[in-house]
């Protein structure tokens, strides 16, 4: 927590204030843009590895999946019923015996076809009686066909499916849960997958809640409930969250990532670790003296935006990123969308998530020096900044479309802005080139007619809610 007077209003601050010449130009290393790119170039794509099935629904898969055996591997019964050798009536011998011929044996469906056995007799096609001497004897009746049992009826040979060395799945496929089960079936344990960037959180601040209502002087937690999802949508895995307060000994612990005194196996080492709040210069943020007694360094402290400018993002020398997220909510959001999604991107061998453009619905003033980030809501195709977008606030990004860019020297309106999509939400719009003439499909149901030269009627009812903010 920052105990120093909060900027919550944008109240002159030594990293806000405009540079003059007695302070001299403040020292934010990063634009926005060159954060973006220090952080995408900054990681290199994780390396394939194998994971257990159970964990690769969803991955890359990087080696073809191929047979470790006939699939099936050995020959089985289709059918509850009898293993027989030649015509009836049969003699019945004792399961999993040679049968010779005129001999049958009982079996149930998948059971492993005895030597000797040419067919299987369904139960309900057979009668098992006794001959003149008292011994069991099984005849074909109830249901039977004629001619049944045929050579081979309800055997499941080997190899039928697949046999050793076939490739069942390329490589290249996204894996589904049936990819997984054929997997199986081949024999492999795990299979080798892209790489992708494991991220754990540790959620810092004494102050914050994670259930009910908070007292004054708490705050309820807003990254727990939402972060593992965006890390999800962003590419990452997620792996699990620690909460800390605010002393120095727990932000150290914390990123050291000591080993677990119960070792668990199924516990997946970080490659980045998101930590939220702490990015502050009171005296309960520790963020960066944590990274310095690591012996990590840092690419990214501090960014020309606003909200979230105190992000950071560093290195460990064990290879772990840390992207220090401030404890506002909304400008944590921002840290995240700016420095994260290209971070995980990269790890995860994806490309630079894309910026588009919108008209914007509103002049923005300029802000000399920093870009700001601005939730918005698309109205009549145009980007119309969101109400509730203080840094500590959510309700704005909640009802958003998507984020403008809006560089330090503001836009007018109608100018297009750069502007990206939020993780959760549809891409942005795609402009029409300019001349573009409105699709039509003759005789579609429900296409729109023009009335006149050009003139078209909205296809739907007008939404009216961008409006309520
Ligand atoms: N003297 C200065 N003070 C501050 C500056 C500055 O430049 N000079 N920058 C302000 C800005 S902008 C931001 S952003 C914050 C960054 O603060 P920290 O990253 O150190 O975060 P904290 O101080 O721990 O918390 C800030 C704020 O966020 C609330 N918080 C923390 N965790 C959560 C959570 N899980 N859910 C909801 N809210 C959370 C916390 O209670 C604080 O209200 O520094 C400003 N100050
Ligand atoms: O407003 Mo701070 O700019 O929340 O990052």
């Amino acid at each position: 927590m920052t105990t120093a007077p909060g900027d919550e209003a944008g109240s002159p601050d030594p990293l806000h204030a405009p540079p003059t010449p007695e302070t001299g130009p403040v020292h934010l290393a990063h634009t926005w843009e060159e954060a973006r790119k220090a952080a995408f170039e900054g990681a290199t794509p994780i390396p394939p590895g194998r994971v257990p099935l159970g964990q690769a629904l969803g991955r890359v898969l990087v080696e073809d999946i191929a047979a470790l055996h006939d699939m099936p591997h050995y020959a089985s019964s289709a059918m509850d019923g009898w293993a027989v050798n030649g015509s009836g009536p049969w003699i019945v011998s004792e399961p999993g015996q040679r049968l010779a011929p005129h001999q049958a044996s009982p079996i149930v469906t998948g059971g492993l076809i005895p030597p000797g056995a040419k067919a299987v007799l369904r139960s309900e096609s057979a009668v098992l009686g006794t001959d003149e001497d008292g011994l069991p004897l099984l005849q074909t009746g109830g249901t039977a066909r004629p001619g049944e049992p045929r050579n081979g009826q309800h055997i499941r040979k080997a190899g039928e499916e697949a046999v050793e060395g076939d490739v069942l799945v390329k490589a290249g496929v996204t894996l589904n849960p049936a990819h997984l089960a054929v997997a199986a079936l081949a024999g492999h344990d795990d299979l080798l997958v892209r790489g992708k960037p494991v991220v754990k959180l540790l959620l810092t601040g004494s102050e914050v809640v994670a259930h009910g209502l908070p007292a004054p002087g708490q705050v309820r937690d807003t990254f727990g409930p939402q972060l593992a999802s965006v890390v999800d949508m962003l590419g990452g895995i997620y792996a699990g969250q620690e909460r800390i307060g605010d002393s120095y000994p727990e932000w150290l612990a914390g990123l050291e990532d000591l080993p677990p005194e119960v070792p668990d196996p199924a516990a997946l080492p970080a490659d980045v670790v998101i930590t939220t709040g702490g990015t502050g210069v009171s005296h309960t943020d520790h963020l960066r003296r944590a990274v310095a007694e690591l012996g990590g360094r840092l690419v990214i402290d501090g960014i020309a935006m606003r909200p979230g400018h105190p992000a950071v993002l560093a290195e460990l020398p064990d290879g772990r990123f840390v992207l220090g997220l401030p404890g506002n909510p909304l400008a944590a959001m921002m840290a995240l969308s700016t420095v994260g999604a290209p971070l995980l991107a990269a790890l995860g061998h994806g490309t630079m998530p894309p910026i588009q453009h919108v008209p914007c619905g509103t002049t923005i003033e300029p802000e000399p020096g920093r870009t700001r980030l601005m939730p918005f809501r698309l109205l009549y195709g145009m980007a119309s900044p969101a109400k509730h977008t203080g840094p500590g606030m959510m309700r704005g990004l909640a009802s958003a479309d998507g984020v403008m860019v809006v560089p330090p020297h503001g836009v007018q309106l109608g100018e297009p802005v750069a502007a990206f999509a939020l993780p959760w939400g549809p891409p942005l719009p795609v402009p029409e080139p300019a001349g573009a003439k409105p699709k039509t499909r003759a005789g579609a149901k429900g296409a729109t007619r023009t009335a006149g030269k050009g003139a078209a009627k909205p296809a739907g009812p007008v939404d009216w809610s961008a409006l309520l903010g």
